[in-house]
């Protein structure tokens, strides 16, 4: 019933009016504009054509400021035809037929900016329509202005998206247009005022097809995420518009479109204010599998640049070097995700300046012996440990503090060589003192000293100096118990004492913590190549205290991005509170737009996740969202999945499913060769639907699980069960629902997001532990 009025709400279809000719002549009419649209585009590529012609010919004038323009020219015309040739296909897809509107302003896209109709738009229910808009990936202005094509996200297209039949504003009829290349395919028509009797140039307004969304929803996939913008939802649209300020929190149930909105909304975004959003945005996403599954989303609707999208195990690429894409056991996940790590890893980066070195002696130097003014001075363990402590007092990042660690070493040794007696005249004693300090600083013992004594650490050495099991049940000393410590630097153990070696995807959060709490020392600067121009100007010689070019500034801020200006976080139920810091670093001047649904955690503490995402958004105001409508499984699979939903999440509401398929999932039951039951089911898969098929199965399994399947066809998948967060296929095989279940403290809502991955079809496998019924179904998925 739910779907039902999920369906009655957002779409209103064709009626009966419809018949084979009038089908053909409305496709023949997007046609005739289509084709306008493209005579105007070509004309406005060879505009382009010329300028870039015109550009570099000016270049050859060769003054620096021709040269400026020439470039500004070019980069100009270079963006205009690479956005034309890139969006060519495909581009045109919606059409609104409006009433008039309550006033007759029009807005810089050319259309009429009222929201709602005149009083005298409808007479006894009759109407004319006053108003076509056409909708597609850019906006195309005729040679006089008029719009021949609105840009999707322009205030004039909002109505294509929002209009319900409920609230129709000024719409009369939404449709959907289908093109491959030049040519209309189809035509699919909502209307969205069935009451009415529309006329459109004196005749009755036809409507075609069954309702775009439906003709989507329906097509097989393929292993790259569409684009929906023909089909964006009003409760969706709302998501996508909702302005950038603070943070936009959005929730949602498996299938609501929360990964299709974010994408949509980073587009949107961009448009609106592409200045703001220049320092870029950011997207995170679960997993590197995500991210091949929706990154050609953005360049589909015509956004790359500014926007990265990446694996919450790459995050740290740039700072630590790091990106991962393995899991711990869930226990040990447990330990590195969680906040109390943020105490052990403070320990830990003042505790490793004592840890042996590679290939060095098995401690710290117990002493520093050093000649000045002809005599011995020393400074034996006691007093170094007392030095140490001072130079380490507060929290400043331990990098950092070596040239305070330094000075008071100096300061020590100073006062001990009798330095301060021996100069009663303070300028005398200051010159004393700088020849003291360049003499010791230059003797190798001391360096030597000092490198041993306070040596520059690296995160990943930190992270090595972990796993060994004495010192790090020292760090982590009441914080962590000693199964926790053993299980931590077991996992720890793979890296060498110089922390190299592969890392897990939580490891990658605490690089990036220690790259924090070490910081990172200064380096001399580079001396700057000479640019040709300012040798033209003599500006070197003008300004020579200028620290850097601008385009050495350009060039450092882009390698140095950690700062971005938008952050979207997807699936965020998933970030433990230490990838929360994470992120966080990186968003400390954004707004943000965060995507999830508390039901799919695999994160076994929510409320300390939960916490750590408050500590990241600091006190900004927060607007909230909720989607409800799942368009991805057919009602027959939400129903099986909402078993383990309430099992999960007892008194969680399911999203409405908008569709229906009448085939319920399938129950199989593996015999003794776990491996050939898989492969039979998901060989009658292969036969049965078009598309792709996702063979989940527990964690442990995946390995085995790809052997198989091995040589069975390019439609066919593998998941670990973690791995299948976010992605859909048109049918998921669930192998061994039970194991999957206990495989994690959240193994429940790890089972509810394998079981919400189909468009089609489901078969559940049942394993060892499943105790299925006669009928085949496990017991976690009966009544
Ligand atoms: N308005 C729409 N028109 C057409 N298809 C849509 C629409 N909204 C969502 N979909 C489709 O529904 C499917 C689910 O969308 P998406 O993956 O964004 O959902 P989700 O809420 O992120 O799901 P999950 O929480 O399970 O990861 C996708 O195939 C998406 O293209």
């Amino acid at each position: 019933m739910a779907a039902q009025n999920a369906t009655d709400a957002h779409v209103a279809s064709g009626m009966a009016m419809e018949s084979e000719g009038v089908r053909d002549r409305e496709i023949g009419a997007e046609q005739h504009h289509l084709d306008r649209v493209y005579r105007r585009l070509e004309e406005k590529i060879h505009e382009a054509e010329f300028l870039m012609d015109d550009a570099a010919k000016r270049g050859q004038v060769g003054t620096p400021g021709a040269l400026a323009e020439r470039d500004a020219q070019v980069f100009r015309a270079g963006v205009h035809l690479n956005r034309l040739n890139n969006e060519f296909e495909d581009f045109l897809f919606g059409r609104i037929d409006l009433l008039l509107g309550k006033d007759g302003k029009k807005g810089p896209d050319g259309a009429y900016t009222s929201v709602e109709p005149a009083d005298d738009a409808v007479r006894e229910d009759r109407a004319d329509i006053a108003e076509t808009l056409h909708i597609g990936r850019i906006g195309v202005l005729d040679a006089d202005y008029t719009p021949l094509v609105i840009d999707w996200r322009a205030p004039a297209a909002a109505p294509f998206y929002r209009a319900t039949p409920v609230a129709p504003g000024r719409v009369v009829r939404r449709r959907v247009i289908r093109s491959k290349g030049r040519k209309v395919l189809g035509v699919e028509d909502d209307l969205l005022r069935p009451e009415l009797t529309a006329t459109l140039d004196g005749t009755a307004l036809p409507v075609v097809g069954d309702g775009a969304l439906m003709a989507a929803l329906g097509q097989a996939r393929s292993h790259t995420m569409r684009d929906i913008v023909s089909s964006i939802q009003a409760e969706q649209d709302l998501v996508i518009r909702a302005p950038a300020a603070s943070v936009t929190e959005v929730e949602g149930g498996p299938g609501t479109g929360k990964t299709a909105v974010a994408l949509h909304r980073a587009a949107y975004l961009l448009y609106q204010d592409r200045r703001r959003y220049a320092g870029g945005i950011l997207i995170v996403s679960p997993t590197p599998l995500l991210v091949a599954y929706t990154e050609g989303v953005l360049p589909s609707l015509g956004e790359e640049g500014q926007v990265a999208i990446r694996a919450v195990g790459s995050l740290a690429e740039d700072a630590a070097g790091a990106s991962a894409d393995t899991y711990d056991e869930p226990a040990v996940a447990r330990i590195k995700g969680s906040s109390r790590m943020l105490k052990v890893l403070r320990k830990a980066v003042r505790g490793a300046l004592d840890a042996p070195r590679p290939g060095g002696p098995a401690g710290p130097p117990e002493r520093l012996r050093v000649v000045a003014f002809g005599a011995r001075v020393e400074l034996d363990a006691d007093e170094l440990r007392r030095i140490r402590n001072a130079a380490l007092g507060g929290t400043a990042p331990v990098n950092l503090l070596r040239p305070r660690a330094r000075r008071l070493i100096l300061d020590a040794l100073w006062s001990k060589s009798g330095g301060p007696k021996r100069y009663t005249d303070p300028e005398l004693a200051a010159e004393a003192r700088s020849a003291f300090d360049e003499d010791i600083t230059t003797e190798d013992v001391f360096i030597d000293f000092l490198d041993a004594w306070w040596p520059e650490l690296t995160p990943r050495r930190v992270l090595g100096c972990m796993s060994d099991d004495r010192r790090l049940s020292r760090w982590a000393r009441r914080v962590l118990n000693p199964r926790e410590v053993r299980q931590l630097a077991r996992s720890l153990a793979r890296l060498d004492e110089r922390g190299n070696g592969p890392l897990s995807v939580h490891d990658v959060a605490l690089l990036d913590e220690l790259e924090t709490l070490l910081g990172v020392p200064a380096r001399p600067r580079k001396p700057r190549e000479l640019d040709p121009l300012d040798q033209l100007t003599g500006l070197e010689e003008l300004m020579p205290s200028r620290a850097e070019s601008r385009r050495e500034r350009a060039e450092r801020l882009a390698e140095e991005r950690r700062d971005y200006a938008h952050v979207i976080v997807d699936e965020a139920q998933d970030l433990t509170p230490m990838q929360w810091r994470m992120v966080g670093r990186r968003g400390r001047h954004a707004t943000w737009t965060i995507v999830g649904d508390p039901a799919q955690s695999s994160w076994s503490d929510p409320d300390e996740a939960a916490a750590a995402r408050d500590e990241a958004l600091g006190t900004r105001p927060r607007r909230r969202f909720r989607l409800t409508v799942n368009y991805r499984n057919p009602a027959e699979i939400a129903e099986l999945a909402s078993k383990v939903l309430a099992l999960a999440m007892p008194g969680m509401e399911s999203p409405a499913a908008v569709r229906s398929t009448g085939v319920e999932p399938r129950f199989a039951v593996a015999g003794a060769d776990l491996g050939a039951s898989v492969r039979g089911e998901v060989e009658h898969l292969l036969a049965d639907v078009e598309g792709t098929i996702g063979v989940v199965v527990p964690m442990g399994r995946r390995a085995e699980a790809r052997g198989w399947l091995e040589g069975l066809s390019g439609r066919v998948v593998v998941l670990g069960s973690l791995e299948a967060k976010g992605l859909e296929y048109d049918a998921t095989v669930v192998v061994s629902p039970a194991e999957i279940a206990d495989e994690s403290p959240a193994g429940l809502r790890v089972l509810y997001v394998a079981l919400t991955r189909a468009t089609q079809r489901l078969t559940v496998l049942s394993g060892e532990r499943d105790d299925p019924d006669e009928l085949g179904v496990p017991d976690l998925l009966r009544d």
